[in-house]
């Protein structure tokens, strides 16, 4: 079998920072990260990545049969192993957040610490990705232009004149149908409850209120099923929580993400002085 090629990314960050990678959602590409940047890139070098057939990805990134959100893992590994990183923390949006649960639950060895945003341990029926892969096959992605806004933020109209949410839906304009087909099938097919428990990397799960696509229940299911993990719901966002409440995500990221303090080498005094 031959090795996975690397999936179009961008590093950003100081060199010698520890290595965070960040995964898009459907239809998005590394821009839907943009608001997060400044505040990640502080304490990290920070690797964002494309889905196939997304942003900078070729369609044909996984060639053969068909997508799978492992194969999509496999894509990560080959980036993070081409910068010599044997491990990293991850953060994810709903399908890249998936990827990340799957990285965390079938190589621990790799992930240091997760964040799962607006993402979920099953997507729904199958059939609905399967119909979703079909319409964009026969049609494009233009359908999905017209309900994607709905799906994404609790705002809409004002949040799709914003730059960054007119970047998000300019990026699903743009996105290969191949591509964007293959990533419904593999959402199709994702289903990771039976492996949560198996989760060990600290985690923080966020949703958005108003998430019609991963709403609140599928958040507080990773949450419930991962050991120790943290839970955040954020009123006045929905499925791109990040777009709409940039601050408060990000800042949410950093704290999950800084390194744990160094421990304090000043001797301990038995009675507590
Ligand atoms: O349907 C959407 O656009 C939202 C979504 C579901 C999975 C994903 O990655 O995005």
């Amino acid at each position: 079998m031959t090795a996975p090629r690397a999936p179009h990314h961008r590093l950003d960050g100081p060199e010698s920072a520890p290595p965070l990678i960040l995964g898009p959602s459907l239809g998005t590409s590394l821009a839907v990260w943009q608001p997060q940047l400044p505040g990640l890139t502080r304490g990290h070098r920070v690797l964002r990545w494309d889905l196939p057939g997304h942003g900078g990805s070729p369609a044909d990134l996984l060639p053969g049969e068909e997508a799978t959100v492992g194969r999509l893992a496999g894509l990560v590994l080959a980036a993070a192993d081409r910068q010599g990183w044997d491990r990293f923390g991850y953060a994810g949006i709903s399908l890249g957040g998936a990827v990340g649960a799957y990285l965390a639950a079938h190589h621990p060895e790799r992930v240091e610490a997760l964040a799962v945003v607006c993402s979920s341990a099953r997507f729904g029926e199958p059939s609905g990705w399967h119909d979703r892969a079909r319409l964009v096959r026969e049609r494009g992605t233009a359908p999905l232009l017209e309900t994607a806004p709905g799906r994404w933020f609790a705002d809409p109209a004002a949040t799709a004149r914003t730059p960054w949410g007119a970047t998000v839906l300019d990026d699903l304009a743009e996105t290969d149908p191949r591509g964007y087909a293959a990533c419904c099938e593999a959402l199709a097919g994702y289903d990771l409850r039976d492996r949560l428990a198996g989760i060990a990397a600290p985690t923080l799960v966020v949703a958005g209120r108003d998430d019609p696509a991963t709403p609140p229940p599928h958040a507080r299911e990773l949450a419930d099923g991962i050991p120790g993990a943290d839970l955040l719901e954020l009123a006045r966002a929905a499925h791109l929580a990040g777009i709409e409440r940039p601050a408060a995500v990000t800042a949410a990221l950093a704290a999950h993400f800084a390194p744990a303090p160094a421990a304090d080498p000043r001797p301990t005094d038995p009675r507590g002085n």
